[in-house]
């Protein structure tokens, strides 16, 4: 399905990511770990086309998507959508506008500039809304929400481009626990109910074990693991982290499970 070969990334004399192999081969859920700077962020955009690879592949279905130009480009970053730490909606709209902008790609300009949306879209974005249990808030402009509720807005507006893979660039590193615990279970179940890949850079090494069918390690650049949550020792993620023998997952925790602990 989707296959990354060789995959590298220079900034200058300073190499973001190097030589990145990855074969997935059915929808699945990966969370991609490791320490700030390991080069998490920069292989995301890579796989969506906002920053180019300096060498190497990544092709879907066989198609060779890193020589994607103009509106083919822009065609995989539909079918490849990406959601951010910081959400990205236009905070004064109100969350509908915000959800049908996913539709912008593949409608006429003139369209756009006058935010006319055919109803069956404004009906679809209510439905998407509905689903991630946020369609009361649909008339509230953006910024009257909670950083969850945000981020929820954030993936119905993926969601509405219809995407084959949703990108999670620390989806829920400004949130509080319980908004973290909301967000990481909606990602859960697009995968599980719509067969959609997910994959989501995360601080912490319990979410991903927690919500993820595979995790990937990267160091300095390197995939330095690529397993089952299971087979993540806590030798593996001190190589990961490039700790030492202090180290604890403690120190990576989001306290979701404390929450879980809490709430039960
Ligand atoms: N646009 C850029 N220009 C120059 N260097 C960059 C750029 N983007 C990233 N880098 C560098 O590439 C390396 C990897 O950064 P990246 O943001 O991918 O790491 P990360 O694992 O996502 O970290 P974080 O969790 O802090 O976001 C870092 O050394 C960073 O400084």
């Amino acid at each position: 399905m989707l296959k990354l070969t060789d995959l590298t990334k220079s900034f200058g004399p300073n190499v973001a990511v190097k030589s990145a192999n990855l074969d997935i081969d059915r929808p699945c859920m990966i969370g991609i770990i490791g320490r700030s700077g390991a080069g998490k962020s920069t292989l995301l955009r890579m796989l969506n086309r906002l920053t180019d690879a300096t060498s190497g592949q990544i092709t879907f279905e066989g198609d060779d998507i890193t020589a994607l130009t103009g509106k083919a480009r822009r065609d995989w970053q539909s079918r490849c959508a990406m959601i951010f730490q910081q959400f990205n909606l236009v905070p004064r709209m109100d969350v509908v506008s915000n959800v049908l902008h996913g539709t912008l790609n593949r409608r006429s300009t003139l369209a756009s500039m006058f935010s006319i949306y055919p109803t069956s879209d404004v009906h679809r974005a209510i439905d998407i809304l509905d689903r991630l249990g946020i369609a009361e808030h649909a008339t509230k402009r953006a910024e009257a929400l909670s950083g969850g509720q945000q981020q929820r807005v954030a993936i119905a507006r993926a969601l509405m481009q219809d995407p084959r893979i949703i990108l999670a660039d620390e989806p829920i590193a400004s949130l509080d626990p319980m908004n973290a615990q909301i967000v990481m279970q909606s990602l859960r179940r697009i995968h599980e109910e719509d067969g959609r890949t997910i994959i989501a850079n995360l601080h912490t090494l319990d979410t991903a074990r927690r919500y993820c069918d595979r995790v990937v390690g990267m160091r300095d650049g390197k995939i330095v693991f690529d397993g089952l949550p299971e087979q993540l020792t806590t030798a593996m993620a001190r190589e990961i982290y490039g700790a030492d023998a202090s180290f604890s997952e403690a120190a990576t925790s989001t306290s979701i499970e404390t929450l879980d602990h809490a709430l039960a």
